[in-house]
C-alpha cells in the first residue's frame, strides 16, 4: 500500500517537475532551487524509505516547502479587459485618468461558482488590484531606475512604482463601478488589455491609510470615538446657511476647493468652536491646516462645510457636531482627536454628495439614512480616495517630494481641426448610427476625448523617447480609437484619430 502511495506521489512530483521545467525554459528567473528540492524529494521517494524519512517527508511536501521559501505558484483569477491595448499611452497611475475603464471576469478555473467569490465586495467603492506586468518582455530589472517624473534622474527601484522590478507585480487602486455576476467593472485604471490579475482586495481606509502616530499616542488609556448614529442616522442635519468668516464676510471665491465628482465644488470647511468662534480648517490654497496651525477641536464643536451646486450656482452649508464617547469608561480629555475630526468631515461629505442615501425634508433639512452606523465614516472616506492626501498629511505620513513636485510639468494638449473631425466618427457604446464606430469602454465621445487629454498631458513618453526621439510621432490606443500625436516643448498635439483595426 505504502509503495503504491509513494509511486502516486512520485508521479505527481514528476508532473510538477515537468511543469517547472517548462517554466524555466520560458523564464530564466524561475527559482532553480525549487527544482533541486523536487529532485531530491523525488529521489528520496523512489528509494525504499526508512521509518525516520517518512516523518520528515510529510513535513516537507512540495507545496509547503515552496511556500516556506516564498515561492508560490500563481493562478490568475482573471484577465483585465481594458480600454488601453498597449503600454504606450497607458496612464502611469490610475489617478491620471479617472474615466479609464476595464472589466474583469473571475475565471472558472479558480472558482466553480466565480460569482460567490465576489459576494460582499459590492459594499466597497474601491478595490486594490494585484496584477502581473505581463508585457514587460524580458524580465530584467535594476536596483536603480529612472522614473519619468524624475526626468532622467535615478532612484532606488523600491522607491518607485516602476513596472521593472524583481517580481513583476503591479498594485493599483481602482474605483469599483459595479459587479455583475462573476464580472467586476472598474474605472481609474493603468493596466493594459490582457493583464493577468492575481488578487483583489477591498480598499479599507482605516487599514490602508498610513497612520504614523508618534509612539506615545499608541498607548493612550482611552480612545475618543465619534458616535456616528447620533451624528448621522435618522437625525436631521440643519442647513445652517452660508458660513461667515470671522470678519463677517462670506467665504471668498478664491478659496473654493474644486471637486470633480458630482458637479459640486467645496467653498470652505470651518470649525465652530464653543462660544461660536469660527476657525477655517483649510488654508487659502485649499490645503488642510495641519499640526499647530490647526485649531483645537472640542467636544460640542461643529464642523461645517459649504458647497456650490454648479448647476444652480447655489451655495449651501451643512454642519455636523463633534461628539465623543469614552471607551472603557475612562474620563477623557475634552479635545477631539484629529481622526474623529477627520471622520466628521468625511461624514459631511457623505451627506453632501450621496444624496441618494439622504432625504431632504420640506423644510430643507437633510436626513442622513446611513444604516451601517459604525461604518458611516468609513463609507464616506471610501468615496473619497483623492482626499487620502489630506488624511495622510493629518496623520503625519510622508512621500518623496519628487512625487508631489515633479520637475516634469503637465503639457498643454490640443487637437488639430482634422483630429476634432476624426472624433466625430465615434459614438457611445449605446449609439445606433451604423456609420459610426461604437466605443466599448467610454460612455461618450467626450469621455474618450478627456481620457486622451489626460494621458497626453502627463507626457506618456519614456525618458529615452523624450530626449532622443523628440520629433517622432507618438501612437497609442484608447478604447476603439488609434491616436497619432506629436510633442513640442510644452504641448502635445493630436493629429489623427482613426478606428482601431479589428484583428482578423
Ligand atoms: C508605472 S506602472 C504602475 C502600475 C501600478 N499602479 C503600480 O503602482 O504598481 C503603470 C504602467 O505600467 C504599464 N503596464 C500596465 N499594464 C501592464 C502589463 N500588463 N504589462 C506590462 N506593463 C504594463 C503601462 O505602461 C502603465 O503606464
Amino acid at each position: 500500500m505504502e509503495a503504491r502511495g509513494l509511486q502516486r506521489q512520485a508521479g505527481a512530483l514528476r508532473t510538477q517537475l515537468r511543469q517547472l521545467r517548462q517554466q524555466v525554459n520560458k523564464d530564466v528567473h524561475v527559482h532553480k532551487k525549487s527544482i533541486e528540492d523536487l529532485h531530491s524529494l523525488l529521489n528520496g521517494l523512489t528509494k525504499e524509505p526508512s521509518q525516520d524519512c517518512v516523518a520528515i517527508r510529510n513535513q516537507h511536501d512540495p507545496v509547503s516547502l515552496s511556500l516556506e521559501k516564498g515561492n508560490i505558484r500563481t493562478v490568475p483569477i482573471g484577465y483585465i479587459e481594458s480600454c488601453f491595448t498597449a503600454k504606450n499611452g497607458t496612464p502611469r497611475q490610475p489617478t491620471i485618468c479617472s474615466l479609464s475603464r476595464a472589466r474583469l471576469k473571475i475565471s472558472k478555473i479558480v472558482f466553480n461558482n466565480a460569482e460567490h467569490s465576489l459576494m460582499g465586495l459590492d459594499q466597497f467603492s474601491h478595490v486594490w488590484i494585484i496584477f502581473v506586468f505581463h508585457k514587460n518582455g524580458h524580465q530584467s530589472y535594476k536596483a536603480k531606475v529612472k522614473p519619468p517624473r524624475l526626468n532622467g534622474l535615478k532612484t532606488g527601484v523600491f522607491s518607485t512604482r516602476s513596472p521593472h522590478r524583481p517580481n513583476a507585480i503591479g498594485l493599483t487602486l481602482v474605483k469599483l463601478d459595479r459587479i455583475e455576476g462573476d464580472t467586476l467593472y472598474f474605472s481609474g485604471i493603468d493596466m493594459i488589455q490582457g493583464t493577468p490579475v492575481l488578487d483583489i482586495k477591498p480598499y479599507i481606509p482605516d487599514y490602508d491609510t498610513a497612520k504614523a502616530d508618534p509612539p506615545q499616542n499608541n498607548c493612550q488609556p482611552h480612545q475618543e470615538i465619534l458616535v456616528p448614529d447620533e451624528q448621522c442616522q435618522d437625525i436631521t442635519i440643519p442647513i445652517t446657511g452660508p458660513v461667515t468668516m470671522e470678519s463677517g464676510d462670506k467665504v471668498p471665491a478664491h478659496i473654493k476647493v474644486a471637486s470633480e465628482t458630482a458637479g459640486h465644488c467645496f467653498t470652505e470647511w470651518v470649525q465652530h468652536a464653543p462660544g461660536n468662534a469660527i476657525h477655517p480648517l483649510r488654508k487659502t490654497d485649499g490645503n488642510v491646516l495641519e499640526g499647530e496651525d490647526q485649531p483645537p477641536m472640542h467636544v460640542g464643536s461643529t464642523i461645517s462645510a459649504c458647497i456650490i451646486d454648479k448647476t444652480t450656482d447655489r451655495e449651501e452649508c451643512y454642519s455636523c457636531e463633534l461628539k465623543t464617547e469614552k471607551a472603557g469608561g475612562f474620563a477623557g480629555k475634552e479635545d477631539v482627536s484629529d481622526e474623529s475630526a477627520l471622520s466628521a468631515v468625511e461624514k459631511i461629505k457623505c451627506q453632501l454628495f450621496h444624496s441618494d442615501r439622504n432625504q431632504v425634508t420640506a423644510e430643507g433639512k437633510i436626513i442622513c439614512l446611513e444604516s451601517e452606523q459604525s461604518s458611516a465614516a468609513t463609507l464616506c472616506q471610501n468615496k473619497w480616495p483623492e482626499d487620502l492626501d489630506a488624511a495622510n498629511q493629518s496623520s503625519h505620513s510622508a512621500i518623496a517630494t519628487w512625487i508631489k513636485q515633479s520637475p516634469v510639468t503637465p503639457l498643454h494638449v490640443r487637437f488639430t481641426p482634422h483630429a476634432e473631425l476624426d472624433l466625430k466618427q465615434f459614438q457611445a457604446p449605446s449609439g445606433t448610427d451604423p456609420g459610426k464606430i461604437s466605443l466599448k469602454y467610454f460612455q461618450s465621445v467626450e469621455e474618450a476625448k478627456s481620457a486622451i487629454v489626460a494621458v497626453l498631458s502627463e507626457d506618456p513618453r519614456s525618458i529615452y523617447r523624450r530626449k532622443q526621439c523628440q520629433d517622432l510621432l507618438f501612437y497609442f490606443t484608447v478604447d476603439a480609437a488609434h491616436i497619432t500625436s506629436w510633442f513640442g516643448d510644452d504641448f502635445a498635439e493630436i493629429l489623427r484619430i482613426k478606428p482601431v483595426k479589428e484583428k482578423a
